[in-house]
């Protein structure tokens, strides 16, 4: 199983500039998928569009936004509800840092927020309606290994992906029985323009052990996306690592409701009557 088979055939790439979202680019290509790719730099991004449509032979359509601004970024989402052919979002755009709070503008904090953020959740919520009307389609969201482990890089970047990963299982939860798949991916360290934006220079300054190539890590989460997995995590060598933290997980839920605060906290009981 590949595709939703009865879904529209465009899908619309957020950060395909350059790294992991140019990978999805020609790889949804190849996969048959018509083009609308997303980023601010218009030079590159027509390069990648170009690139990929010569490769492939499909329509490729750039638009020029920065998700970040409010009115760029509506224009996006009224393309996902508008256009009847577009059935697939993969919501790849974001960047990170590697600074911790003392040392973190807030303002660049706030402009994380807005990209992996609201951006990601407004053409999540443009989306999913619009291919609901259309029979069906997929949403992939870019998280990151930094949802579960927000020691490794920028508090406030690791907080946003663990929003990617939560918000995503919740659109699982309440949408995944109704036509959309629905997928988060979670890269560890790739060797994209990512680390330079963030503040450590080049992917190359990091262990090559630990680094991914931005193909190798697009190709995996389709196979992940081929096989109905709801998070992917591509270089997670052990995948029960993963599946034994999400049952506790799932365990755990009912018993995180109670009317009376837990005996650990040494509270007077009510009385028995
Ligand atoms: N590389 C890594 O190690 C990891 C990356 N990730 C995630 O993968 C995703 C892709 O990153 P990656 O390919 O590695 O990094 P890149 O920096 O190579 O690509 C980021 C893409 O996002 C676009 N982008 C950034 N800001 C905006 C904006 N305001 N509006 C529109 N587009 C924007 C950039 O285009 P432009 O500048 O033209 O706008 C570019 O196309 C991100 O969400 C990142 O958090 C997750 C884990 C690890
Ligand atoms: N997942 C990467 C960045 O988001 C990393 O932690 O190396």
């Amino acid at each position: 199983m590949s595709h939703v088979s009865n879904a529209p055939r465009t899908a619309l790439i957020t950060g395909a500039s350059g790294g992991i979202g140019s990978v999805y680019a020609d790889r949804l290509a190849r996969r048959g998928y018509d083009l609308v790719l997303v980023a601010r730099q218009e030079a590159p991004l027509r390069a990648v569009a170009d690139r990929v449509a010569a490769a492939s032979g499909r329509n490729v359509t750039i638009v020029v936004a920065d998700l970040g601004d409010a009115s760029d970024l509506h224009r996006v989402e009224a393309l996902l509800r508008d256009a009847p052919r577009i059935g697939m979002l993969v919501n790849n755009a974001g960047f990170g840092g590697v600074t911790s709070l003392a040392k973190s503008d807030v303002d660049r904090m706030e402009a994380m927020i807005a990209v992996n953020v609201t951006a990601l959740t407004r053409l999540t919520y443009a989306a999913a309606p619009a291919f609901l009307a259309r029979g069906g389609g997929t949403i992939v969201n870019i998280a990151s290994i930094a949802a579960l482990a927000p020691e490794l890089l920028n508090g406030v970047y690791g907080a946003t992906k663990a929003y990617v990963l939560a918000f995503t299982q919740s659109l699982q939860h309440e949408l995944g029985n109704q036509g959309l798949r629905i997928q988060a991916v979670l890269p560890g360290a790739t060797a994209t323009a990512f680390w330079g934006t963030a503040g450590l220079g080049d992917s190359s300054d990091l262990p090559s052990a630990i680094v991914m190539t931005a193909e190798n890590l697009v190709d995996a989460a389709l196979a992940g996306l081929d096989s109905g997995e709801v998070v992917t995590i591509p270089p997670l060598q052990d995948g029960t690592e993963w599946t034994r933290y999400e049952a506790q997980r799932v365990a755990m839920a009912p018993h995180l409701g109670h009317a009376q605060p837990a005996p650990r906290y040494s509270l007077p009981r009510p009385e028995a009557a």
